[in-house]
């Protein structure tokens, strides 16, 4: 196969569609990216594993340096509702953060650069566990990743808020900083009839979520931003049983990380508090944290203005957003941006229903070609 075209793409995105897996458990996706690479004329390229990613390096013509192309191939804990005839066939998960069109979109400009060979040499960076536990740190930090290391980056995200057809990004702040937040609770359990002989968690865990929201409205500077975000509460075991465990699930987004510093101070200090006021103990884990996404001054003009200068692009420079994002690690060490693709769906990221249009695939698939030619 030489260069995929419109319906070689949308087949293999639906394909990849059908089986979403969770971080670093992304072996059927790795196995089929493995397959549709292994279509490809082979004579420029080198292709490794690793752990469930791949990378592919394409050598250049006449290099000056190399350029990475990074995308993420990891799904959500998120039953589909789009009712879609090739919905996800892994029941519980679903892309539904659009890493479907991202593994899409890469092969299908490493499919124009196998058949076309690039001046500069390529690297295809396909990223486990964006989503969580984060593998772009790993896998920066990684001997393949360090041998083959590009000189500068670029990756996409797509933006079901704007229309295809449009790319936003912005040079400096593009996504927050990130942090997940597990917290128990540990108390006394009983009988729902007598509650002064037991410690209700679901009580405590209640009055925590609550405390929460004055983090925002009432530490966090007017002038900055900041979101903590409770995604799951669960606890207890019966409805007549008071429950002696509980549990919330959340994530903390702030624009610098002298914030991000202050709001877990803050959470740190409502939980001694509710230890005394509750006479309960607690345990607290950050899990995952991601350093904000800051794209390169002159990368980001340069691709603004190659934009501009197609003329086929509606190009917007956007404001920053709290979405979080790994491939912020790459940008800390090397050179480059990341872009919004336009994908429009009337529900958005990390919806049930997200229903990008596979229009935007080819569009970015010509854009991003062009300007690594
Ligand atoms: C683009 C996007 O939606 N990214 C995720 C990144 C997740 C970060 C981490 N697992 C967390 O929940 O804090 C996002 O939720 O913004």
């Amino acid at each position: 196969m030489s260069v995929m075209d419109e319906q070689q793409l949308f087949e293999l995105r639906r394909a990849l569609h059908q089986i979403p897996e969770l971080g670093f458990q992304e072996k059927k996706t790795q196995e089929r990216l493995l397959t549709e690479i292994s279509k490809l004329p082979q004579t420029h390229l080198e292709v490794q594993t690793w752990e469930t990613g791949v990378l592919v390096r394409v050598q250049g013509s006449n290099p000056t340096e190399t350029i990475g192309y990074r995308a993420d191939i990891d799904g959500l804990p998120i039953k589909e509702e789009t009712g879609f005839p090739f919905t996800s066939q892994h029941d519980g998960k679903m892309h539904a953060c659009g890493h479907d069109f991202h593994m899409t979109i890469a092969i299908g400009v490493l499919s124009f650069f196998a058949s076309q060979q690039p001046e500069n040499n390529l690297v295809f960076v396909f990223q486990p566990a964006e989503e969580g536990p984060g593998g772009a740190k790993p896998m920066l930090e990684s001997e393949l990743f360090q041998a083959w290391r590009p000189d500068k980056m670029i990756a996409l995200h797509i933006a079901p808020e704007y229309e295809v057809g449009t790319i936003a990004t912005r040079p400096g702040l593009l996504f927050a900083n990130t942090s997940e937040l597990f917290i128990d609770f540990y108390g006394k359990g009983g009988h729902a009839a007598t509650p002064h002989q037991a410690n209700d968690m679901v009580v405590a865990a209640s009055h925590f979520v609550t405390q929460l929201q004055t983090i925002v409205s009432r530490n966090v500077s007017p002038l900055d931003s900041a979101v903590v975000t409770i995604g799951t509460i669960s606890g207890g075991t019966k409805q007549n049983i008071i429950a002696e465990h509980a549990r919330v699930e959340g994530t903390i987004r702030t624009l610098s990380q002298t914030s991000m510093q202050q709001v877990k101070e803050r959470i740190e200090s409502l939980l001694s508090g509710m230890e005394v006021s509750f006479s309960c103990e607690t345990k607290l884990d950050y899990g995952a944290n991601y350093l904000q996404v800051y794209n390169h001054e002159e990368e980001t003009n340069a691709f603004l203005q190659y934009l501009e200068d197609r003329g086929d692009v509606d190009v917007v420079v956007c404001r920053e957003a709290m979405t979080g994002e790994d491939f912020g690690y790459f940008l800390d060490e090397i050179p480059g941006l990341m872009f919004w693709l336009g994908v429009h769906s009337e529900y958005g990221l990390h919806s049930s229903k997200l229903d990008p249009q596979e229009e935007a695939i080819s569009q970015a698939v010509k854009v991003l070609t062009g300007y690594l030619s």
